[in-house]
């Protein structure tokens, strides 16, 4: 039997609130109030809480735990993602992977981990002034993280889905390397993405939400933050819509909740999203500017033998040989890793519809899929996204794709199909509407070198949201300073993905949790007086 940390907790008394069965409005006050509880919302409150501050956390998702987590997409799109897993950029060119739930994206991410790369960092200090940003000032803070968190090299057997990115690099002389993981006792089952059913993944979830619970923390979740309350320019408190079970419609009930300080951590695009809803002064118009997705091509292989990608870790290997050929403000660089796949998602990515996508699913067992991440953000041509508001208040990001990117993709194209024929793939098949299917490597690279690369026409994904509330020193070009502090009104922080100026160059979560846990252990100290409490 595998516990649910959650139904233990309740019955000690961890203050749960579920917004969905409210019946009347309610108003409440903290020390801390934390807005989002994904990877920098449960860093910022575990710090807060054990550091001896009343911390409210609020939660736009429902709360969904070990028993809920039944390893089907059917069941976990809908709940725990952003609009059911089909979050798309305002052309819809871009499918964006979101989590929406407690724990936020780290219930549904891959698990993944990387310290944020140096020449990234190198990038930061030297163009938007993070002067402290070096890999040695965050090196206590990663190391931190880390043991938190249970981040080590994994030794287990990659699956034949990620062995494949291994054995079409060796034959190329491609450096392949394996990849860190946030697990403990994983039983390599290879559904992260629908939440971990056994208590291995190491998230939010089920690290530190539960210990600021444990100290006292009040969690309400399927409660939606829609304004921050603002007098004079000091931050006072939330405004929040509680949500119908669904989590999807808002409901007619609101809570009031009143603090000295506001942790703003509802991802990037639901951080800035708020900011832009509570009308926060932004003389030069940074929020919700220079967001950023790592844009995903995705490259399809019909292998000889069973691959079965869905189970296993999802990702295990990596490959860094494309990311650093050229200067990082150079063309575009990126990351080659496999994709976890699994009918559901793998029917709604791929292209076609009728005979042709039939035939395609039927070969679902033999599919073997890389896919190449854009280090977006660090050249003239990589502005990002922006975040803007429809009319209801909720967000959709803008996000052009443009030759720059599309440069990348067509020679993410072409490595991805020379990896994959070297591994002895029987065809070739790139993720593009035009529905092409190459059987040589010589076929392949003449038909990548012609196709037509535009929106809608290439199918383009991405779970890395990160940027719109971009941390520096200068208030012209950001929205926070270097510890996340708004740089126009008093008590409210930043302290997520949207944080970063550019994309990071890697999977973004251990950039998120290491960058936060510094940020707000800072906060935790000027609001206590004392030295923050360290998690691990
Ligand atoms: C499927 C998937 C796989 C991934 N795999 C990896 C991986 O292997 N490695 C890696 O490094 N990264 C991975 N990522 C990305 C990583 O998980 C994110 O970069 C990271 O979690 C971002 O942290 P965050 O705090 O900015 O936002 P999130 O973790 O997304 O948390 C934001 C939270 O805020 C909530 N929220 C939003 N708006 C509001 C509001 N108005 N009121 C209240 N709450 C609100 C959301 O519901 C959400 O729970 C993956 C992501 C996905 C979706």
């Amino acid at each position: 039997m595998i516990n649910d940390p959650y139904r233990e907790g309740a019955a000690r008394g961890w203050r749960l609130v579920d917004a969905a069965r409210l019946e009347r409005d309610v108003e409440a006050e903290a020390d801390v109030i934390v807005l989002g509880s994904g990877a920098g919302g449960g860093i910022a409150a575990e710090v807060l809480a054990k550091s001896g501050l009343r911390v409210a956390i609020v939660e736009e998702g429902p709360l969904r735990s070990t028993p809920d987590f039944r390893m089907r997409e059917a069941d976990a799109y809908p709940q725990l993602y952003q609009e059911s897993a089909a979050r798309k950029t305002a052309d819809k060119a871009i499918n964006i992977l979101q989590g929406r739930c407690v724990g936020g994206s780290t219930t549904v991410n891959w698990t993944s981990s990387f310290r944020t790369p140096p020449d990234t960092l190198a990038f930061w200090r030297s163009h938007f002034g993070l002067d402290d940003y070096s890999p040695e000032a965050l090196l206590p803070w990663f190391e931190m993280v880390e043991r938190r968190l249970g981040i080590h090299e994994w030794n287990g057997v990659p699956n034949l889905n990620n062995e494949t990115l291994r054995s079409g690099g060796q034959a190329l002389g491609i450096e392949v390397s394996g990849m860190r993981r946030n697990v403990r006792g994983c039983w390599n089952l290879g559904y992260c993405g629908m939440g971990c059913p056994t208590n291995a993944k190491q998230s939010m979830l089920l690290t530190t939400i539960p210990s600021a619970l444990e100290q006292g923390a009040t969690l309400y979740s399927h409660l939606r933050a829609e304004r921050l309350i603002v007098e004079g320019d000091q931050v006072r408190g939330v405004d929040c819509v509680a949500m119908e079970p669904a989590g999807v419609h808002p409901r007619a009930l609101r809570v009031r909740l009143r603090a000295r300080h506001v942790v703003l951590a509802a991802g990037a695009i639901g951080s800035p999203a708020l900011l832009l809803r509570s009308g926060l002064p932004d003389p030069a118009q940074r929020v919700g500017r220079r967001t950023f997705l790592h844009p995903v091509a995705l490259s399809a292989a019909v292998m000889p033998q069973v691959v079965a990608g869905h189970a296993g870790a999802p990702q295990s290997l990596y490959s860094d040989h494309y990311l650093h050929r050229d200067p990082i403000d150079g063309p575009v660089g990126f990351k080659l890793e496999s994709a976890p796949l699994h009918p559901v998602l793998f029917g709604t990515t791929l292209q076609g519809y009728g005979e042709a996508h039939a035939g395609l699913m039927r070969e679902f067992p033999h599919a073997q899929v890389l896919l190449a991440l854009l280090r977006d953000g660090f050249h003239e041509a990589s502005p990002g996204g922006t975040v803007q508001l429809r009319d209801d208040g909720t967000p959709v990001l803008d996000y052009p794709l443009n030759d720059y990117l599309f440069d990348g993709m067509r020679r993410a194209l072409q490595a991805m199909a020379e990896i994959q024929f070297a591994a002895g793939a029987r065809s070739v098949i790139p993720v593009h509407e035009a529905g092409l299917r190459w059987s040589s490597l010589a076929e392949a690279r003449a038909g990548i070198a012609t196709l037509l690369l535009q929106p809608l026409a290439l199918r383009v994904v991405s779970a890395h949201v990160m940027g719109g509330c971009a941390m520096g020193k200068d208030a012209a070009q950001s929205v926070v300073d270097p510890r996340g502090r708004h740089h126009r009104v008093r008590g409210l922080t930043v302290a997520d993905g949207s944080l970063f100026p550019t994309s990071i160059g890697a999977n973004p979560q251990e950039s998120v949790y290491a960058i936060v846990a510094r940020n707000v252990s800072a906060l935790a100290a000027e609001l206590t007086g004392r030295p923050a409490a360290p998690i691990a």
